[in-house]
């Protein structure tokens, strides 16, 4: 079992302060522990208000490293990419000096990308300082969808990043091609920060908590890891 710490509030503000405020204390910790900090980051409603906050911070973005923790395997001009997302709320402002990874490249497939991305985040200081999850209403953490094409390797693999094919369901909608970081790369953050809001995915965070088959939701492999924090925010 991970080392889980959950830090319920009572609205989507006070969730939004203390994970803004423990975000900088993360990446100042960083810089000052090893010159560079390493922040993963997830797409979703549930971070936006954050990012847009930090971006507005006086801190040393150039000694930062802001990279995907998931991607469908679109362009940046598509209006699903995560990485225009970030561009928009956290690389503005001061954050815009931030070094940027992105997972999608020039290759056709996310299946034949994914030796440039793993080359790329290699490259990255480790442990990262904080990787940010999201988690859906079917249990996905990261791309890691129930029963993807991809998924045990994304589970199983000493690499950090793998390409995921999702079965489409209204949660993937139809672009199903995915990068995603691996169990493995989540393991290796100093923290990993959890957010989830409403009681409908409260409950199915409990229900992965409760153990089962990490191929049905694949965020038990995560709350099953022994060696990661993991702190859990929810908001109503
Ligand atoms: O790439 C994606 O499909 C989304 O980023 C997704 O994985 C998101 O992180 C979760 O659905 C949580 O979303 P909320 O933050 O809106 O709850």
């Amino acid at each position: 079992m991970a080392t889980i710490v959950e830090k319920f509030f009572d609205d989507k503000a006070a969730l939004t302060e203390e994970l803004s405020q423990s975000l900088e204390q993360a990446l100042r910790n960083g810089i000052e522990a090893d010159g560079r900090a390493v922040l993963m980051v997830s797409g979703g409603s549930s971070p936006e208000p954050a990012y847009k906050h930090l971006s507005t911070l006086d801190l040393n973005w150039a000694n930062v490293d802001v990279a995907m923790v998931d991607e469908r395997w679109v362009e940046v001009s598509h209006e699903k990419s995560n990485e225009a997302f970030i561009k928009r709320t956290l690389l503005q402002n001061h954050g815009a000096a931030a070094n940027f990874i992105s997972m999608k490249n020039a290759a056709a497939t996310a299946e034949q990308g994914v030796d440039e991305c793993e080359v790329q985040f290699q490259a990255l200081k480790r442990p990262f300082d904080v990787t940010i999850l999201g988690m859906g209403p079917d249990g996905h953490t990261a791309s890691l969808f129930p029963h993807a094409q991809g998924l045990e390797n994304g589970l199983d693999s000493n690499q950090l990043v793998c390409a995921i094919n999702a079965i489409e369901s209204d949660v993937t909608g139809s672009i199903t091609e995915r990068m995603s970081l691996t169990l493995n790369a989540i393991s290796q953050s100093k923290v990993v920060k959890l957010l989830i809001s409403g009681d409908e995915k409260l409950a199915v965070y409990k229900q992965a908590l409760a153990g089962g088959n990490v191929n049905d939701m694949p965020l038990r492999a995560v709350l099953n890891q022994p060696e990661i924090n993991i702190e859990v925010y929810w908001a109503p």
